[in-house]
Protein backbone atom coordinates (compact mmCIF):
# COMPACT_ATOMS: atom_id res chain seq x y z
CA UNK A 1 0.00 0.00 0.00
CA UNK A 2 0.83 3.52 -0.69
CA UNK A 3 2.32 5.59 1.70
CA UNK A 4 0.70 8.60 0.88
CA UNK A 5 -2.98 6.92 -0.58
CA UNK A 6 -3.94 10.78 -1.80
CA UNK A 7 -1.26 10.68 -4.62
CA UNK A 8 -3.28 8.09 -6.36
CA UNK A 9 -7.24 8.30 -4.62
CA UNK A 10 -9.48 11.23 -3.44
CA UNK A 11 -12.05 11.42 -1.18
CA UNK A 12 -15.38 11.72 -2.53
CA UNK A 13 -16.97 15.22 -3.11
CA UNK A 14 -19.69 16.34 -0.74
CA UNK A 15 -23.06 16.85 -2.71
CA UNK A 16 -23.75 20.74 -0.50
CA UNK A 17 -27.01 19.65 0.20
CA UNK A 18 -27.21 21.81 3.39
CA UNK A 19 -31.06 21.64 4.06
CA UNK A 20 -31.33 17.52 3.71
CA UNK A 21 -34.10 16.28 5.39
CA UNK A 22 -33.41 12.68 5.08
CA UNK A 23 -31.82 12.03 8.79
CA UNK A 24 -35.26 12.89 10.44
CA UNK A 25 -37.21 10.47 8.28
CA UNK A 26 -38.31 7.09 9.68
CA UNK A 27 -38.80 3.90 7.49
CA UNK A 28 -42.16 3.04 8.21
CA UNK A 29 -43.03 0.91 5.46
CA UNK A 30 -41.05 -1.31 2.81
CA UNK A 31 -40.06 -0.24 -0.19
CA UNK A 32 -40.69 -1.70 -3.35
CA UNK A 33 -38.63 -4.72 -3.98
CA UNK A 34 -36.86 -6.02 -6.93
CA UNK A 35 -34.86 -8.98 -7.47
CA UNK A 36 -32.01 -8.96 -9.88
CA UNK A 37 -30.70 -12.18 -8.43
CA UNK A 38 -31.24 -14.15 -12.20
CA UNK A 39 -29.50 -11.21 -13.79
CA UNK A 40 -27.21 -8.97 -12.01
CA UNK A 41 -26.13 -11.97 -9.61
CA UNK A 42 -26.59 -14.06 -12.61
CA UNK A 43 -23.77 -12.28 -14.33
CA UNK A 44 -21.27 -12.33 -11.81
CA UNK A 45 -21.36 -15.82 -10.93
CA UNK A 46 -18.23 -18.28 -12.09
CA UNK A 47 -20.57 -20.12 -13.76
CA UNK A 48 -24.04 -18.57 -15.07
CA UNK A 49 -27.25 -20.74 -13.82
CA UNK A 50 -28.72 -23.05 -16.25
CA UNK A 51 -31.47 -23.24 -16.94
CA UNK A 52 -33.23 -25.70 -14.02
CA UNK A 53 -30.97 -23.21 -11.88
CA UNK A 54 -32.64 -20.19 -13.12
CA UNK A 55 -36.06 -21.89 -12.94
CA UNK A 56 -35.82 -23.19 -9.36
CA UNK A 57 -34.38 -19.29 -8.24
CA UNK A 58 -37.30 -17.95 -10.33
CA UNK A 59 -40.16 -20.12 -8.35
CA UNK A 60 -38.20 -19.42 -5.08
CA UNK A 61 -38.62 -15.70 -5.64
CA UNK A 62 -42.18 -15.79 -5.79
CA UNK A 63 -42.24 -17.95 -2.85
CA UNK A 64 -40.64 -15.49 -1.23
CA UNK A 65 -42.88 -12.33 -2.30
CA UNK A 66 -41.22 -10.63 -4.80
CA UNK A 67 -43.50 -8.95 -6.99
CA UNK A 68 -40.81 -7.59 -9.42
CA UNK A 69 -37.83 -10.28 -10.66
CA UNK A 70 -35.46 -9.13 -13.12
CA UNK A 71 -34.90 -12.32 -15.09
CA UNK A 72 -32.04 -12.04 -17.38
CA UNK A 73 -30.51 -10.10 -19.74
CA UNK A 74 -32.31 -11.53 -23.08
CA UNK A 75 -30.25 -10.10 -25.75
CA UNK A 76 -26.70 -11.28 -24.31
CA UNK A 77 -27.29 -15.04 -24.45
CA UNK A 78 -28.95 -17.44 -25.85
CA UNK A 79 -29.56 -19.39 -22.01
CA UNK A 80 -31.36 -15.87 -20.91
CA UNK A 81 -33.69 -15.71 -23.70
CA UNK A 82 -34.89 -18.96 -23.84
CA UNK A 83 -35.59 -18.63 -20.06
CA UNK A 84 -37.28 -15.85 -20.60
CA UNK A 85 -39.39 -18.24 -23.69
CA UNK A 86 -40.31 -20.67 -21.34
CA UNK A 87 -41.37 -18.80 -18.31
CA UNK A 88 -43.84 -17.37 -20.74
CA UNK A 89 -44.84 -19.76 -23.09
CA UNK A 90 -45.09 -22.45 -19.58
CA UNK A 91 -47.47 -19.88 -18.20
CA UNK A 92 -44.87 -19.31 -15.45
CA UNK A 93 -45.81 -15.79 -14.45
CA UNK A 94 -48.24 -15.42 -11.85
CA UNK A 95 -50.45 -12.08 -12.88
CA UNK A 96 -49.40 -9.45 -10.20
CA UNK A 97 -45.82 -10.12 -11.23
CA UNK A 98 -43.48 -8.55 -13.62
CA UNK A 99 -40.83 -9.68 -14.94
CA UNK A 100 -37.70 -7.15 -15.79
CA UNK A 101 -35.32 -7.45 -18.96
CA UNK A 102 -32.37 -5.71 -19.24
CA UNK A 103 -30.83 -3.92 -22.20
CA UNK A 104 -28.20 -1.56 -23.40
CA UNK A 105 -29.37 1.58 -25.43
CA UNK A 106 -28.35 -0.11 -28.43
CA UNK A 107 -31.14 -0.88 -31.44
CA UNK A 108 -30.43 -4.47 -32.09
CA UNK A 109 -30.58 -5.37 -28.31
CA UNK A 110 -33.53 -3.81 -27.66
CA UNK A 111 -35.17 -5.22 -30.54
CA UNK A 112 -34.11 -8.69 -29.64
CA UNK A 113 -35.28 -8.02 -25.79
CA UNK A 114 -38.29 -7.49 -26.91
CA UNK A 115 -39.06 -10.43 -28.97
CA UNK A 116 -37.82 -12.39 -25.86
CA UNK A 117 -40.56 -11.09 -23.93
CA UNK A 118 -43.59 -11.09 -26.66
CA UNK A 119 -46.99 -12.39 -25.16
CA UNK A 120 -45.71 -11.80 -21.13
CA UNK A 121 -48.38 -10.49 -18.69
CA UNK A 122 -46.32 -7.99 -17.04
CA UNK A 123 -42.82 -6.46 -18.20
CA UNK A 124 -40.25 -3.65 -16.47
CA UNK A 125 -38.44 -2.95 -20.22
CA UNK A 126 -35.10 -1.27 -18.39
CA UNK A 127 -32.87 0.69 -20.37
CA UNK A 128 -29.62 1.50 -19.46
CA UNK A 129 -26.12 3.75 -20.73
CA UNK A 130 -23.48 4.56 -18.37
CA UNK A 131 -23.12 8.28 -17.39
CA UNK A 132 -20.25 8.75 -15.81
CA UNK A 133 -17.47 10.99 -16.50
CA UNK A 134 -15.10 7.94 -16.75
CA UNK A 135 -16.87 5.90 -18.65
CA UNK A 136 -18.03 8.71 -21.31
CA UNK A 137 -14.16 9.64 -21.13
CA UNK A 138 -12.87 6.11 -21.70
CA UNK A 139 -15.70 3.57 -22.66
CA UNK A 140 -17.94 5.64 -24.99
CA UNK A 141 -15.79 8.43 -26.25
CA UNK A 142 -18.34 11.04 -26.08
CA UNK A 143 -19.32 14.03 -24.50
CA UNK A 144 -22.87 14.69 -22.42
CA UNK A 145 -24.96 14.98 -25.76
CA UNK A 146 -23.84 12.36 -27.45
CA UNK A 147 -24.92 9.81 -24.28
CA UNK A 148 -27.76 11.56 -24.11
CA UNK A 149 -28.83 10.80 -27.07
CA UNK A 150 -27.91 7.26 -26.90
CA UNK A 151 -30.16 7.19 -24.09
CA UNK A 152 -32.79 9.48 -25.65
CA UNK A 153 -32.81 7.45 -28.99
CA UNK A 154 -33.03 4.05 -26.81
CA UNK A 155 -36.41 5.38 -25.42
CA UNK A 156 -37.95 6.14 -27.94
CA UNK A 157 -37.23 2.64 -29.50
CA UNK A 158 -38.68 1.39 -26.58
CA UNK A 159 -41.69 2.96 -26.35
CA UNK A 160 -42.51 2.20 -30.17
CA UNK A 161 -41.73 -1.54 -29.85
CA UNK A 162 -44.10 -1.23 -26.67
CA UNK A 163 -46.49 0.07 -28.84
CA UNK A 164 -46.76 -2.85 -30.89
CA UNK A 165 -46.89 -5.23 -28.09
CA UNK A 166 -50.42 -3.83 -26.64
CA UNK A 167 -51.25 -7.20 -24.60
CA UNK A 168 -48.48 -6.65 -22.61
CA UNK A 169 -48.60 -4.26 -19.36
CA UNK A 170 -45.70 -2.37 -19.74
CA UNK A 171 -43.29 -0.62 -17.13
CA UNK A 172 -40.55 1.31 -19.00
CA UNK A 173 -36.85 1.60 -16.85
CA UNK A 174 -34.06 3.64 -16.98
CA UNK A 175 -30.49 4.06 -15.73
CA UNK A 176 -27.92 6.13 -15.76
CA UNK A 177 -25.98 3.02 -14.88
CA UNK A 178 -22.47 4.51 -12.67
CA UNK A 179 -25.31 7.19 -10.93
CA UNK A 180 -23.09 7.78 -7.60
CA UNK A 181 -19.44 8.70 -10.49
CA UNK A 182 -21.75 11.07 -12.36
CA UNK A 183 -21.88 14.53 -12.18
CA UNK A 184 -25.86 15.18 -10.22
CA UNK A 185 -26.61 17.90 -13.18
CA UNK A 186 -26.14 15.44 -15.83
CA UNK A 187 -27.48 12.53 -14.29
CA UNK A 188 -30.31 14.96 -13.98
CA UNK A 189 -30.51 16.35 -17.27
CA UNK A 190 -30.01 12.84 -18.61
CA UNK A 191 -33.15 11.26 -16.85
CA UNK A 192 -35.37 14.52 -17.95
CA UNK A 193 -34.53 13.74 -20.75
CA UNK A 194 -35.54 9.97 -21.35
CA UNK A 195 -38.94 11.23 -19.43
CA UNK A 196 -39.36 13.86 -22.36
CA UNK A 197 -40.14 10.76 -24.13
CA UNK A 198 -41.15 8.62 -21.39
CA UNK A 199 -44.26 11.41 -20.27
CA UNK A 200 -44.26 9.59 -16.74
CA UNK A 201 -47.46 10.32 -14.76
CA UNK A 202 -48.55 9.26 -11.61
CA UNK A 203 -51.30 6.87 -13.47
CA UNK A 204 -48.69 5.18 -16.21
CA UNK A 205 -45.40 6.05 -14.32
CA UNK A 206 -41.55 5.18 -15.40
CA UNK A 207 -39.41 3.51 -13.07
CA UNK A 208 -35.73 5.75 -12.69
CA UNK A 209 -33.00 3.73 -11.58
CA UNK A 210 -29.82 5.01 -9.46
CA UNK A 211 -27.28 2.63 -9.41
CA UNK A 212 -24.42 2.64 -7.25
CA UNK A 213 -22.79 0.90 -10.09
CA UNK A 214 -19.59 0.86 -7.91
CA UNK A 215 -20.08 2.34 -4.27
CA UNK A 216 -17.76 4.70 -3.97
CA UNK A 217 -18.56 7.22 -0.85
CA UNK A 218 -19.71 6.63 2.82
CA UNK A 219 -23.67 6.17 2.40
CA UNK A 220 -24.69 9.44 4.52
CA UNK A 221 -23.52 11.14 0.55
CA UNK A 222 -25.40 8.62 -1.33
CA UNK A 223 -28.02 9.56 0.58
CA UNK A 224 -27.74 13.51 -0.04
CA UNK A 225 -27.66 12.25 -4.10
CA UNK A 226 -30.98 10.77 -3.85
CA UNK A 227 -32.82 13.45 -1.91
CA UNK A 228 -31.02 16.32 -4.15
CA UNK A 229 -31.91 14.38 -7.22
CA UNK A 230 -35.67 13.62 -5.76
CA UNK A 231 -36.32 16.90 -5.52
CA UNK A 232 -34.65 18.40 -8.06
CA UNK A 233 -35.97 16.08 -10.99
CA UNK A 234 -38.93 17.03 -13.26
CA UNK A 235 -42.52 14.51 -13.44
CA UNK A 236 -41.38 13.20 -10.05
CA UNK A 237 -44.85 12.20 -9.04
CA UNK A 238 -44.95 10.24 -12.53
CA UNK A 239 -41.55 8.38 -10.88
CA UNK A 240 -41.29 5.41 -9.16
CA UNK A 241 -37.45 6.39 -7.51
CA UNK A 242 -35.60 3.06 -7.37
CA UNK A 243 -31.96 2.33 -6.07
CA UNK A 244 -29.63 -0.21 -6.90
CA UNK A 245 -26.99 -0.65 -4.40
CA UNK A 246 -23.48 -2.11 -5.11
CA UNK A 247 -21.43 -3.15 -1.75
CA UNK A 248 -18.11 -2.61 -2.61
CA UNK A 249 -17.28 -0.52 0.48
CA UNK A 250 -19.65 -3.04 2.27
CA UNK A 251 -22.25 -0.29 3.18
CA UNK A 252 -24.59 -1.32 0.61
CA UNK A 253 -27.57 -2.23 3.36
CA UNK A 254 -26.54 1.11 5.23
CA UNK A 255 -26.91 3.16 2.26
CA UNK A 256 -29.72 1.38 0.60
CA UNK A 257 -31.92 2.32 4.23
CA UNK A 258 -30.71 6.17 3.99
CA UNK A 259 -31.75 6.08 0.06
CA UNK A 260 -35.02 5.03 1.25
CA UNK A 261 -35.04 7.69 4.16
CA UNK A 262 -34.04 9.83 1.48
CA UNK A 263 -37.20 9.01 -0.97
CA UNK A 264 -36.26 6.22 -2.57
CA UNK A 265 -39.63 3.95 -3.10
CA UNK A 266 -38.10 0.91 -4.90
CA UNK A 267 -34.75 -1.10 -3.78
CA UNK A 268 -32.90 -3.57 -6.54
CA UNK A 269 -30.96 -6.16 -4.93
CA UNK A 270 -30.32 -9.77 -4.44
CA UNK A 271 -30.39 -12.68 -1.81
CA UNK A 272 -27.41 -12.69 0.55
CA UNK A 273 -26.06 -10.12 -1.49
CA UNK A 274 -24.67 -12.27 -4.32
CA UNK A 275 -23.72 -9.67 -7.15
CA UNK A 276 -20.63 -8.29 -9.30
CA UNK A 277 -17.62 -7.81 -7.11
CA UNK A 278 -18.60 -7.65 -3.69
CA UNK A 279 -21.91 -7.60 -4.32
CA UNK A 280 -25.20 -6.38 -4.84
CA UNK A 281 -27.30 -5.39 -2.18
CA UNK A 282 -28.22 -7.76 -0.21
CA UNK A 283 -32.30 -8.05 0.14
CA UNK A 284 -32.51 -10.45 2.99
CA UNK A 285 -30.83 -8.20 5.16
CA UNK A 286 -32.62 -5.53 4.42
CA UNK A 287 -36.07 -7.07 4.76
CA UNK A 288 -35.05 -8.17 8.17
CA UNK A 289 -33.79 -5.07 9.42
CA UNK A 290 -37.34 -3.72 8.74
CA UNK A 291 -39.29 -6.66 10.01
CA UNK A 292 -36.44 -5.97 13.35
CA UNK A 293 -38.54 -2.43 13.39
CA UNK A 294 -41.85 -4.01 13.66
CA UNK A 295 -42.52 -2.93 9.75
CA UNK A 296 -42.97 -5.88 8.21
CA UNK A 297 -41.24 -6.30 4.71
CA UNK A 298 -43.78 -7.97 2.26
CA UNK A 299 -40.57 -10.59 1.90
CA UNK A 300 -40.87 -14.28 4.12
CA UNK A 301 -38.32 -15.87 5.39
CA UNK A 302 -40.10 -18.14 7.40
CA UNK A 303 -38.02 -20.99 6.41
CA UNK A 304 -34.51 -18.65 6.07
CA UNK A 305 -32.26 -22.20 5.98
CA UNK A 306 -34.63 -23.18 2.88
CA UNK A 307 -33.20 -20.18 1.25
CA UNK A 308 -29.64 -20.18 1.92
CA UNK A 309 -29.94 -23.69 0.60
CA UNK A 310 -31.48 -22.45 -2.42
CA UNK A 311 -29.19 -19.60 -3.13
CA UNK A 312 -25.92 -21.69 -2.48
CA UNK A 313 -27.28 -24.22 -4.92
CA UNK A 314 -28.15 -21.56 -7.35
CA UNK A 315 -25.38 -19.38 -7.13
CA UNK A 316 -22.84 -22.23 -6.22
CA UNK A 317 -21.22 -19.81 -3.76
CA UNK A 318 -21.58 -20.61 0.35
CA UNK A 319 -23.42 -18.34 2.58
CA UNK A 320 -20.94 -16.68 4.96
CA UNK A 321 -21.74 -18.38 8.94
CA UNK A 322 -22.01 -15.60 9.95
CA UNK A 323 -23.77 -13.75 7.53
CA UNK A 324 -26.61 -11.17 9.05
CA UNK A 325 -30.20 -13.53 10.25
CA UNK A 326 -29.13 -16.72 7.57
CA UNK A 327 -25.53 -17.53 8.89
CA UNK A 328 -25.02 -20.93 10.49
CA UNK A 329 -23.57 -18.71 13.57
CA UNK A 330 -25.35 -15.79 14.07
CA UNK A 331 -27.88 -16.93 16.64
CA UNK A 332 -24.97 -18.80 18.70
CA UNK A 333 -23.54 -17.34 22.00
CA UNK A 334 -20.14 -19.24 22.58
CA UNK A 335 -19.39 -16.81 25.08
CA UNK A 336 -20.03 -16.69 28.73
CA UNK A 337 -21.36 -14.05 29.50
CA UNK A 338 -23.77 -13.74 26.38
CA UNK A 339 -25.35 -17.43 27.28
CA UNK A 340 -25.66 -15.88 30.71
CA UNK A 341 -28.08 -13.21 29.54
CA UNK A 342 -29.60 -15.00 26.78
CA UNK A 343 -30.58 -17.76 29.40
CA UNK A 344 -31.61 -15.38 31.40
CA UNK A 345 -33.21 -13.59 28.94
CA UNK A 346 -35.38 -16.46 27.34
CA UNK A 347 -36.75 -17.24 31.16
CA UNK A 348 -38.05 -13.51 31.39
CA UNK A 349 -39.69 -13.49 28.16
CA UNK A 350 -43.35 -13.59 28.56
CA UNK A 351 -44.84 -15.11 25.21
CA UNK A 352 -46.17 -12.91 22.37
CA UNK A 353 -44.85 -9.67 24.25
CA UNK A 354 -41.66 -7.11 22.74
CA UNK A 355 -39.04 -9.39 22.28
CA UNK A 356 -36.24 -8.34 24.65
CA UNK A 357 -33.76 -11.38 24.84
CA UNK A 358 -30.27 -9.88 25.11
CA UNK A 359 -27.40 -10.81 22.51
CA UNK A 360 -30.48 -11.93 20.06
CA UNK A 361 -32.21 -9.15 18.00
CA UNK A 362 -34.76 -11.55 16.38
CA UNK A 363 -36.57 -14.54 17.78
CA UNK A 364 -34.76 -17.48 15.87
CA UNK A 365 -37.94 -18.80 15.60
CA UNK A 366 -39.17 -16.25 13.34
CA UNK A 367 -36.96 -17.23 10.49
CA UNK A 368 -37.46 -20.86 11.30
CA UNK A 369 -34.29 -21.44 13.39
CA UNK A 370 -34.46 -23.48 16.50
CA UNK A 371 -33.02 -22.75 20.33
CA UNK A 372 -31.04 -25.68 19.47
CA UNK A 373 -27.88 -23.93 18.25
CA UNK A 374 -28.50 -20.68 20.76
CA UNK A 375 -25.72 -21.86 22.65
CA UNK A 376 -22.95 -23.74 22.40
CA UNK A 377 -19.75 -24.27 24.71
CA UNK A 378 -16.26 -24.04 24.07
CA UNK A 379 -13.59 -22.55 26.48
CA UNK A 380 -14.98 -19.10 26.32
CA UNK A 381 -18.03 -20.32 27.93
CA UNK A 382 -19.50 -20.14 31.59
CA UNK A 383 -21.65 -21.80 33.53
CA UNK A 384 -25.44 -20.32 32.69
CA UNK A 385 -24.46 -21.52 29.06
CA UNK A 386 -23.39 -25.26 30.52
CA UNK A 387 -26.89 -25.47 32.68
CA UNK A 388 -28.73 -23.58 30.03
CA UNK A 389 -27.84 -27.09 27.59
CA UNK A 390 -28.13 -29.47 30.30
CA UNK A 391 -31.69 -28.55 31.28
CA UNK A 392 -32.91 -27.84 27.90
CA UNK A 393 -31.47 -31.27 26.35
CA UNK A 394 -31.18 -33.27 29.82
CA UNK A 395 -33.59 -31.54 31.97
CA UNK A 396 -31.14 -31.21 34.59
CA UNK A 397 -31.77 -28.05 36.73
CA UNK A 398 -29.11 -27.81 38.38
CA UNK A 399 -28.07 -25.60 42.02
CA UNK A 400 -26.22 -22.73 41.77
CA UNK A 401 -23.13 -24.03 43.57
CA UNK A 402 -22.91 -26.94 41.10
CA UNK A 403 -23.20 -25.17 38.56
CA UNK A 404 -20.20 -23.04 39.06
CA UNK A 405 -18.54 -26.63 40.27
CA UNK A 406 -19.43 -28.06 36.74
CA UNK A 407 -18.32 -25.35 34.40
CA UNK A 408 -14.93 -25.53 36.32
CA UNK A 409 -14.82 -28.94 35.07
CA UNK A 410 -16.42 -28.21 31.81
CA UNK A 411 -13.25 -25.45 31.44
CA UNK A 412 -10.92 -27.89 31.66
CA UNK A 413 -11.68 -30.09 29.40
CA UNK A 414 -12.09 -27.08 26.97
CA UNK A 415 -9.03 -25.52 27.55
CA UNK A 416 -7.17 -28.69 27.34
CA UNK A 417 -9.06 -29.58 23.92
CA UNK A 418 -9.37 -26.25 22.66
CA UNK A 419 -12.68 -27.50 20.53
CA UNK A 420 -16.08 -27.05 21.27
CA UNK A 421 -18.39 -29.59 23.26
CA UNK A 422 -21.21 -30.51 22.06
CA UNK A 423 -24.55 -31.29 24.33
CA UNK A 424 -24.02 -35.36 24.50
CA UNK A 425 -20.12 -34.61 24.99
CA UNK A 426 -21.32 -32.25 28.25
CA UNK A 427 -23.51 -34.72 29.56
CA UNK A 428 -20.97 -37.65 29.53
CA UNK A 429 -18.42 -35.28 31.33
CA UNK A 430 -21.26 -34.63 33.75
CA UNK A 431 -22.30 -38.88 34.15
CA UNK A 432 -18.20 -38.94 34.96
CA UNK A 433 -17.84 -36.81 37.06
CA UNK A 434 -20.95 -36.79 39.73
CA UNK A 435 -23.42 -39.74 38.93
CA UNK A 436 -20.96 -42.67 37.46
CA UNK A 437 -18.49 -42.80 40.65
CA UNK A 438 -18.93 -46.25 42.03
CA UNK A 439 -15.46 -46.71 43.92
CA UNK A 440 -14.65 -46.99 46.70
CA UNK A 441 -18.54 -46.82 48.08
CA UNK A 442 -21.43 -48.57 45.68
CA UNK A 443 -24.95 -49.07 47.01
CA UNK A 444 -26.38 -52.39 46.21
CA UNK A 445 -29.24 -52.60 48.75
CA UNK A 446 -31.00 -50.63 51.35
CA UNK A 447 -34.12 -51.14 53.37
CA UNK A 448 -36.35 -48.32 55.69
CA UNK A 449 -37.16 -48.73 58.81
CA UNK A 450 -38.13 -47.60 62.46
CA UNK A 451 -36.42 -48.64 66.03
CA UNK A 452 -37.97 -49.72 69.26
CA UNK A 453 -38.46 -45.52 69.62
CA UNK A 454 -40.04 -44.97 67.01
CA UNK A 455 -36.96 -43.26 64.73
CA UNK A 456 -36.44 -43.65 61.60
CA UNK A 457 -33.37 -46.59 60.93
CA UNK A 458 -31.75 -47.63 57.33
CA UNK A 459 -30.09 -50.68 56.96
CA UNK A 460 -27.72 -50.36 53.76
CA UNK A 461 -25.93 -53.31 51.79
CA UNK A 462 -22.86 -51.31 50.19
CA UNK A 463 -19.89 -52.41 48.30
CA UNK A 464 -16.95 -50.75 50.26
CA UNK A 465 -14.01 -51.38 47.22
CA UNK A 466 -15.36 -54.08 45.67
CA UNK A 467 -16.47 -56.12 49.10
CA UNK A 468 -20.05 -56.39 50.54
CA UNK A 469 -20.73 -54.31 53.97
CA UNK A 470 -23.99 -54.35 55.86
CA UNK A 471 -24.18 -50.82 57.08
CA UNK A 472 -27.04 -49.09 59.56
CA UNK A 473 -28.17 -46.33 61.51
CA UNK A 474 -30.72 -44.15 63.06
CA UNK A 475 -31.57 -40.81 61.53
CA UNK A 476 -33.97 -38.02 60.94
CA UNK A 477 -35.08 -39.33 58.11
CA UNK A 478 -33.33 -41.58 55.49
CA UNK A 479 -31.04 -39.62 54.38
CA UNK A 480 -29.84 -38.51 58.03
CA UNK A 481 -29.37 -42.62 58.71
CA UNK A 482 -27.43 -42.92 55.81
CA UNK A 483 -24.94 -40.31 56.71
CA UNK A 484 -24.42 -41.31 60.04
CA UNK A 485 -23.93 -45.23 58.89
CA UNK A 486 -21.66 -43.58 56.34
CA UNK A 487 -19.60 -42.05 59.10
CA UNK A 488 -19.55 -44.88 61.46
CA UNK A 489 -18.50 -46.58 58.30
CA UNK A 490 -15.39 -44.24 57.70
CA UNK A 491 -14.83 -43.11 60.81
CA UNK A 492 -15.42 -39.63 58.99
CA UNK A 493 -17.76 -37.20 60.24
CA UNK A 494 -19.45 -36.30 56.51
CA UNK A 495 -22.19 -34.27 56.67
CA UNK A 496 -24.84 -32.93 53.82
CA UNK A 497 -23.92 -29.61 52.97
CA UNK A 498 -26.71 -29.39 50.27
CA UNK A 499 -29.60 -30.95 48.97
CA UNK A 500 -31.41 -30.26 45.91
CA UNK A 501 -33.96 -32.66 44.04
CA UNK A 502 -36.82 -32.45 40.75
CA UNK A 503 -38.58 -34.90 38.71
CA UNK A 504 -37.74 -35.12 35.08
CA UNK A 505 -39.74 -36.38 32.60
CA UNK A 506 -43.19 -36.18 33.73
CA UNK A 507 -45.73 -39.51 33.97
CA UNK A 508 -45.05 -42.46 33.78
CA UNK A 509 -41.44 -42.22 33.01
CA UNK A 510 -41.06 -39.69 35.49
CA UNK A 511 -37.94 -39.74 36.96
CA UNK A 512 -36.07 -38.12 40.18
CA UNK A 513 -32.86 -36.31 40.17
CA UNK A 514 -31.05 -35.69 43.31
CA UNK A 515 -28.28 -33.20 44.08
CA UNK A 516 -26.42 -33.91 47.45
CA UNK A 517 -23.10 -31.78 48.18
CA UNK A 518 -21.00 -33.47 50.87
CA UNK A 519 -19.08 -31.84 53.46
CA UNK A 520 -15.92 -34.10 54.48
CA UNK A 521 -14.00 -33.44 57.88
CA UNK A 522 -11.51 -30.79 56.07
CA UNK A 523 -14.97 -28.32 55.41
CA UNK A 524 -14.34 -28.96 51.72
CA UNK A 525 -17.36 -29.83 49.94
CA UNK A 526 -18.42 -31.98 46.47
CA UNK A 527 -21.69 -32.69 44.61
CA UNK A 528 -22.96 -36.22 43.81
CA UNK A 529 -26.05 -36.28 41.06
CA UNK A 530 -28.53 -39.52 40.69
CA UNK A 531 -31.32 -40.43 38.68
CA UNK A 532 -33.93 -42.90 39.83
CA UNK A 533 -37.76 -43.30 39.83
CA UNK A 534 -37.63 -43.46 43.71
CA UNK A 535 -36.37 -40.38 45.22
CA UNK A 536 -34.74 -42.39 48.20
CA UNK A 537 -32.95 -44.15 46.05
CA UNK A 538 -31.70 -41.22 44.01
CA UNK A 539 -30.58 -39.46 46.96
CA UNK A 540 -28.83 -42.29 48.30
CA UNK A 541 -26.43 -43.10 45.05
CA UNK A 542 -26.16 -39.03 44.83
CA UNK A 543 -25.00 -38.95 48.22
CA UNK A 544 -22.57 -41.93 47.77
CA UNK A 545 -21.45 -40.07 44.94
CA UNK A 546 -20.69 -36.97 46.30
CA UNK A 547 -18.74 -39.28 48.89
CA UNK A 548 -16.67 -41.28 46.38
CA UNK A 549 -15.71 -37.18 45.40
CA UNK A 550 -14.43 -36.81 48.28
CA UNK A 551 -12.65 -39.77 49.05
CA UNK A 552 -10.92 -39.59 44.96
CA UNK A 553 -9.57 -36.39 46.80
CA UNK A 554 -8.40 -38.33 49.88
CA UNK A 555 -10.61 -36.02 52.30
CA UNK A 556 -11.79 -38.95 54.32
CA UNK A 557 -8.12 -39.92 54.75
CA UNK A 558 -6.89 -36.91 56.23
CA UNK A 559 -9.23 -36.81 59.38
CA UNK A 560 -11.44 -38.90 61.38
CA UNK A 561 -11.55 -41.21 63.68
CA UNK A 562 -8.39 -43.47 63.54
CA UNK A 563 -9.25 -46.72 65.15
CA UNK A 564 -12.45 -46.76 63.16
CA UNK A 565 -10.48 -45.94 59.96
CA UNK A 566 -7.89 -48.55 60.12
CA UNK A 567 -11.15 -51.32 61.03
CA UNK A 568 -12.32 -50.29 57.91
CA UNK A 569 -8.90 -50.67 56.22
CA UNK A 570 -8.43 -54.07 57.83
CA UNK A 571 -12.12 -55.16 56.54
CA UNK A 572 -12.12 -54.13 53.27
CA UNK A 573 -8.25 -55.06 52.65
C1 LIG B 1 -23.45 -2.53 -14.48
C2 LIG B 1 -24.06 -3.67 -15.20
O1 LIG B 1 -24.17 -4.66 -14.59
S1 LIG B 1 -24.62 -3.47 -16.75
C3 LIG B 1 -25.00 -5.06 -17.32
C4 LIG B 1 -23.79 -5.75 -17.74
N1 LIG B 1 -24.09 -7.08 -18.11
C5 LIG B 1 -23.50 -7.67 -19.13
O2 LIG B 1 -22.71 -7.07 -19.84
C6 LIG B 1 -23.80 -9.11 -19.35
C7 LIG B 1 -24.22 -9.39 -20.76
N2 LIG B 1 -23.47 -8.75 -21.76
C8 LIG B 1 -23.06 -9.34 -22.91
O3 LIG B 1 -23.26 -10.53 -23.09
C9 LIG B 1 -22.41 -8.51 -23.94
O4 LIG B 1 -21.78 -7.43 -23.36
C10 LIG B 1 -23.44 -8.04 -24.99
C11 LIG B 1 -23.98 -9.25 -25.72
C12 LIG B 1 -24.59 -7.29 -24.36
C13 LIG B 1 -22.79 -7.10 -25.99
O5 LIG B 1 -21.68 -7.74 -26.47
P1 LIG B 1 -20.74 -7.10 -27.63
O6 LIG B 1 -21.60 -6.47 -28.64
O7 LIG B 1 -19.81 -8.14 -28.02
O8 LIG B 1 -19.96 -5.92 -27.01
P2 LIG B 1 -19.30 -5.64 -25.67
O9 LIG B 1 -19.86 -6.38 -24.55
O10 LIG B 1 -17.85 -5.70 -25.79
O11 LIG B 1 -19.86 -4.18 -25.57
C14 LIG B 1 -19.13 -3.03 -25.71
C15 LIG B 1 -19.81 -2.08 -26.62
O12 LIG B 1 -21.12 -1.78 -26.19
C16 LIG B 1 -21.21 -0.38 -25.90
N3 LIG B 1 -22.10 -0.27 -24.76
C17 LIG B 1 -21.88 -0.73 -23.52
N4 LIG B 1 -22.94 -0.48 -22.77
C18 LIG B 1 -23.82 0.17 -23.55
C19 LIG B 1 -25.10 0.66 -23.31
N5 LIG B 1 -25.68 0.53 -22.13
N6 LIG B 1 -25.77 1.23 -24.32
C20 LIG B 1 -25.21 1.34 -25.54
N7 LIG B 1 -23.99 0.87 -25.83
C21 LIG B 1 -23.31 0.28 -24.83
C22 LIG B 1 -19.79 0.02 -25.62
O13 LIG B 1 -19.57 1.39 -25.80
C23 LIG B 1 -19.02 -0.82 -26.61
O14 LIG B 1 -19.11 -0.20 -27.85
P3 LIG B 1 -17.90 -0.30 -28.95
O15 LIG B 1 -17.86 -1.74 -29.33
O16 LIG B 1 -18.37 0.57 -30.00
O17 LIG B 1 -16.67 0.15 -28.26
C1 LIG C 1 -27.73 -1.94 -15.15
C2 LIG C 1 -27.48 -1.37 -13.83
C3 LIG C 1 -28.73 -1.14 -13.07
C4 LIG C 1 -26.57 -2.18 -13.04
O1 LIG C 1 -26.66 -3.37 -12.96
C5 LIG C 1 -25.59 -1.49 -12.22
O2 LIG C 1 -25.40 -0.31 -12.40
O3 LIG C 1 -24.97 -2.15 -11.38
Amino acid sequence: MLKQPDTKYRSFPQVGLRDRTWPDHVIDKAPAWCSVDLRDGNQALIEPMDGERKRRMFHALLDIGFKEIEVGFPAASQTDYDFCRMLIEENLIPDDVYIQVLTQARPELIERTFEAVRGAPNVILHLYNSTSTVQRRVVFGMERDGITELAVEGAKQVQALAAEQPETRWLFQYSPESFTQTELDYALEIVDAVNAVWQPTPEKPVIINLPATVEVSTPNIHADQIEWFARNVQRRDGIILSVHPHNDRGTAVAAAELAVMAGADRIEGTLFGNGERTGNVDLVTLAMNLYTQGVHPGLYFDDINEVVRLAEYCNQLPIHPRHPYAGELVFTAFSGSHQDAIKKGFAAQAKDSTWEVPYLPIDPKDVGRSYEAVIRINSQSGKGGISYLMERDYGMTMPRRLQIEFSHVIQKVTDDTGRELTAPEIWEAFRQEYMDVTRPFELVDYREGTDADGNDKLTATIRDNGEERIIAAQGNGPIDAFVAALSKHTGVDLQVADYTEHATNAGANAQAVAYVEMRGPDGSSLFGVARHGNIVTASLHALLNAVNRLAGRSVLDDAGDEELKAARKETTA
